[in-house]
Parts: structure tokens; sequence; C-alpha cells
């Protein structure tokens, strides 16, 4: 829901053997409620771009604009999903780690309450808001990470190989849940995976990054109609034309 502005961002991290790069030099616009994926080698600073943007990480140059106002820091502006199912805290249910963010900013009970079950209905989980984590699968543990991320209502969502963990067939339902949320959400989305084919499932512009130093190499426009056929020619089409890019990239 908001527009997002890399401008020459950089960021060095120190080591014990000295500075190395982490991204040099990105420059990436993101319009309000696009949904962008970032693909590259490992190494490449997918990563370091995405925490930089969730503020985790401070940049040694350059500047990132949320809705025109520069980030410091995160903010509730940013909802977060990484790879981790350890994310949840066991002692809590499904609702509870929902509301947990809104707990702790003080929002009172029932309303707290009433926008977790929300959460957990878009993520198709109302009927297991009192269920702990260790009894829900993987796919369904990130469903939750997924509703808290959204919990409140950030313009911006932010993912790091969400579904990476995840066995083939439930890691495609979460795509298409995943695509059914942003567009009843209209978040604006970045999401980092090595899996060319779900970037060209989710993606309305897929960015391709290059190691050594992590920058930006080109973009790729996904312009297929959703909801998205991972069988058709021109779905194949893109995802070709996506490896030929980070075949090059990997072959330098
Ligand atoms: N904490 C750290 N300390 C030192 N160097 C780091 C650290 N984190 C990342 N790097 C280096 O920064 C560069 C970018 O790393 P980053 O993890 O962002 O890449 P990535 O594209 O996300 O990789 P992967 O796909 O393997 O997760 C790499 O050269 C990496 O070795």
């Amino acid at each position: 829901m908001m527009p997002i502005d890399i401008r020459d961002v950089s960021l060095m991290y120190n080591t014990p053997g000295g500075k190395v790069p982490g991204i040099k030099d990105v420059n990436v616009q993101i319009d309000a409620s696009e949904f962008i994926c970032i693909v590259g080698p490992s190494g490449c600073g997918k990563s370091t771009l995405l925490n930089i943007v969730a503020g985790f990480l401070a940049p040694a140059a350059g500047e990132i604009r949320i809705g025109g106002k520069p980030v410091s820091g995160h903010g509730t502006d940013r909802g977060v999903v990484f790879q981790d199912f350890a994310q949840l805290f066991p002692w809590r249910t499904a609702l509870g780690n929902v509301a947990f963010g809104l707990e702790m900013r003080g929002v009172p009970k029932e309303e707290r309450e009433k926008i977790a079950r929300e959460q957990l209905r878009l993520v198709k989980l109302e009927k297991f808001t009192g269920s702990f984590p260790h009894h829900l699968s993987g796919g369904m543990q990130q469903r939750v990470a997924i509703a808290r991320a959204l919990a409140y209502n950030p313009a911006v969502l932010l993912m790091d190989e969400p579904f990476a963990a995840l066995d083939a067939l439930t890691r495609d339902d979460m795509q298409r849940l995943l695509a059914d949320v942003w567009r009843e959400t209209r978040k604006t989305v970045i999401y980092v995976t090595h899996n060319v084919a779900e970037a060209v499932y989710l993606a309305d512009r897929v960015i391709v990054m290059t190691p050594h130093p992590g920058t930006v190499k080109t973009e790729i426009k996904i312009d297929l109609p959703r909801p998205r056929d991972p069988l058709s020619v021109e779905f194949l089409e893109c995802q070709k034309d996506l490896l030929r890019q980070l075949g090059q990239e990997v072959a330098h």
C-alpha cells in the first residue's frame, strides 16, 4: 500500500578479517501494492537488502524511503516473515501469537483478539485459533507467522524465503494462499526466494541480483494474468527467461 524507494544503498559487514561487501549501490523503486521478488545466487545480498528495508540493519550509504518517509529502524509499517518456523512462541496459541504484538502495544483484549481472528481467517486458519504451534504443521505455522506479520495492518510485507523449508505440495498451497492474501490486502511485498517458479507465480516484477559485490543486475516484469497457471506456455517462457538471466549469473 506504500511505495518503497531504495536509493544507492550499500552496506559492508565487519568481520575479523576486515570489511566484506554485503550490497553495493542498490537502486530499486517499488510502487504501492506491487509484489516484488528478489532472486539471485547465494551471497548476492538478498537477505541483507531485506534486513535493511526492515530496519534491522542500517546502510552505510544511501537511503530507503517508505511512503516518502526515510527508514530508520524497525516500525509497524513493515511486517516481516522469515523462513524459520521457530519464530512463533510455543507457549502461545495461534491466536495468542498473532495478538502478541498488539498486546505489547496495549491494544485491549477484545480488540486484539478480533484483529487476530480476522488475520487468521485471511490465512484460512479460523478453525485453529486455539492450537499451539507444536500441534500445527510447518505450513500452518508459517500461516500463523504471516497472520502475525499482518496484525498491525502494515503497508509493507517483507518475506525472506518463508516457504523454503516446506515440502513441494505444501509450498504450492502456500503460494496460492499468499497470492490470495495479497489480492485481498494489496500490501506492497518484497519477497526473497531461490525458486524461479515461485518468483514467476507471485511477482509483478522480479529483481535479479548478482554477487561480488551484491547488486542489482536486471529486472524482469511478469505480465501474466492472475491466477497464474504454472503449466501454461507463457509461464514457462517467463521462467526460462529468468533462468537464462540467472544462468548467466552463475556462469560468471
Ligand atoms: N553477518 C555477516 N557477517 C559477515 N558477512 C556477511 C554477514 N551476512 C552476510 N554476509 C555476506 O554478505 C554477502 C551477502 O549476504 P546475504 O546473506 O545477504 O546474501 P543472500 O543472497 O541472502 O544469500 P543466501 O541466498 O545464501 O541466503 C555475502 O557475501 C555474505 O557472505
